[in-house]
């Protein structure tokens, strides 16, 4: 059976994965990350009234056209405490960051400005221009004007301004719901006390997290021994959770244990598509059940991990109305890579920095799928495509990044 080009996978299983239209309120604290579902409107005018932006006097312009003027001070304003009366001719009144400027005045002077005399009087030692250092009420935005639009990822900027328009709570997309199954009899949860013959359920922790980071609620369904009952039993929960995407880990091969394509497709699973020409990652099956798309991850962890990176991520970040998260860059190879078969491989490789700045990607030499202590080491995957020539150390190379990048800082 011939192996799908994983560009072909990729765009296949994007292809048909739309995002769900579901919205829910969250508070503020809780938006960071999501996108808006609908467009956000100012609740009010910000500032709400003219204020000062500095520290000093507020007076009228025409008292202090000529240097060295003298003025009254009458009265105090302060961030959350207006001065109730009226700047009449020759007065000042002392005014704080951020409080109302009192009627009548027309100009901030800075306090450097002006030097204090005795009995409430100040002189001036600088002329400002007429209107300085006043924010006009509204420079922000106006109470109903639209600030923020739908599809808009919330980020800090766009958080801060939503708040100062008055939205305790915002309407945004519900995260797209991603279960987890991991399958086998051998496995068990992490802490247990093991006998002979099992090993710890590791990848589900990892392909959670890429899962959540791309902008997923996952829903945790455990593990489901080697039994087709268990499988079903795994999937009716997903379907109650409204899953959008369930992912299975392991079975996913051709031994006779490796039950996962069969049982989905007893339960009603269209398949997609089944084994992709990449190492590791090979047998990867994408499918649909109803509504939800299922992903079937190879058991090994690398694998595992590789195909949520190059595959079940951008499915979420789509799902979730997120971009794309970027991890393409470009190295040199560290050592010699031997040329490449029909199957695009990711080696497992460490970054280093050449003294012209360039990248150095030195692949590990020991590359197989089950070596998770590898991949936890390795700061990006070089990929090798299908049919790749030899290269030698210091020929150009393909990476995505792991990490973030080595830096000279
Ligand atoms: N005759 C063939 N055998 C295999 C082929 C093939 O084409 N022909 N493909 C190989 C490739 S490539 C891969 S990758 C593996 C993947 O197979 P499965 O998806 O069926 O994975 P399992 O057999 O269930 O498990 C493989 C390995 O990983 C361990 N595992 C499984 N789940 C977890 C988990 N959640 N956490 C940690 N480790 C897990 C499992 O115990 C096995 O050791 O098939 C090759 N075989
Ligand atoms: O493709 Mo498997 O993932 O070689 O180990």
């Amino acid at each position: 059976m011939s192996l799908l080009p994983v560009e072909d996978a990729l765009e296949r299983l994007l292809h048909s994965a739309s995002p769900p239209d579901k919205s829910e309120s969250v508070p503020l604290h809780e938006a960071c990350g999501r996108v808006l579902s609908s467009d956000v409107t100012a609740r009010l005018t910000q500032p709400p009234f003219d204020n000062s932006a500095m520290d000093g006097y507020a007076l009228r312009h025409e008292d202090i056209a000529e240097l060295g003027s003298t003025l009254n001070v009458i009265g105090r304003a302060a961030a959350g405490h207006a001065f109730s009366g009226t700047v009449g001719k020759g007065d000042a009144v002392r005014i704080f960051t951020g409080a109302p400027v009192p009627a009548g005045a027309d100009t901030v002077l800075l306090q450097e400005d002006a030097e204090a005399l005795e009995g409430e009087r100040i002189r001036t030692t600088f002329v400002p221009p007429k209107g300085r250092h006043i924010r006009p009420r509204g420079q922000d935005f106006l109470e109903g004007e639209c600030v923020l639009r739908q599809g808009e990822l919330l980020d800090a900027g766009r958080l801060t301004v939503a708040a100062a328009m008055n939205h305790p709570v915002l309407h945004v997309y519900a995260r797209p719901k991603v279960a987890l199954l991991a399958t086998g009899d051998e496995l068990v949860p992490p802490g247990s006390a093991l006998n002979a013959s099992q090993i710890v359920a590791s990848n589900g922790y990892g392909v959670a997290a890429i899962a959540r980071e791309a902008g997923a609620e996952v829903i945790d369904l455990g593990i489901a021994g080697d039994e087709s009952n268990a499988i079903l039993d795994a999937v009716d929960w997903a379907k109650a959770c409204g899953a959008d995407v369930l992912v299975t880990l392991g079975g996913a091969s051709v031994g006779d244990l490796d039950l996962v394509q069969p049982v989905l497709r007893s339960a009603g699973m269209e398949l997609d598509f089944w084994r992709i020409a990449m190492r590791p990652g090979k047998p990867l099956m994408v499918g649909r059940l109803g509504g939800m798309q299922i992903v079937g991850l190879p058991g090994n962890p690398v694998s595992a991990m590789v195909c949520s990176l190059l595959f079940l991520d951008p499915l979420v970040r789509q799902l979730a109305r997120l971009p794309g998260a970027e991890r393409r860059a470009f190295a040199v190879a560290g050592s010699p890579l031997s040329g490449n078969d029909h199957r695009q491989d990711h080696l497992r490789a460490k970054l280093s920095l050449r003294d012209d700045g360039a990248m150095v990607a030195t692949p590990f030499e020991k590359q197989d799928s089950s070596m998770m202590k590898i991949f936890a080491s390795a700061d990006c995957l070089i990929v090798r495509p299908p049919f790749a020539e030899p290269a030698e150390a210091g020929d150009p190379c393909e990476i995505l990044l792991l990490r973030p990048p080595p830096t000279n800082r």
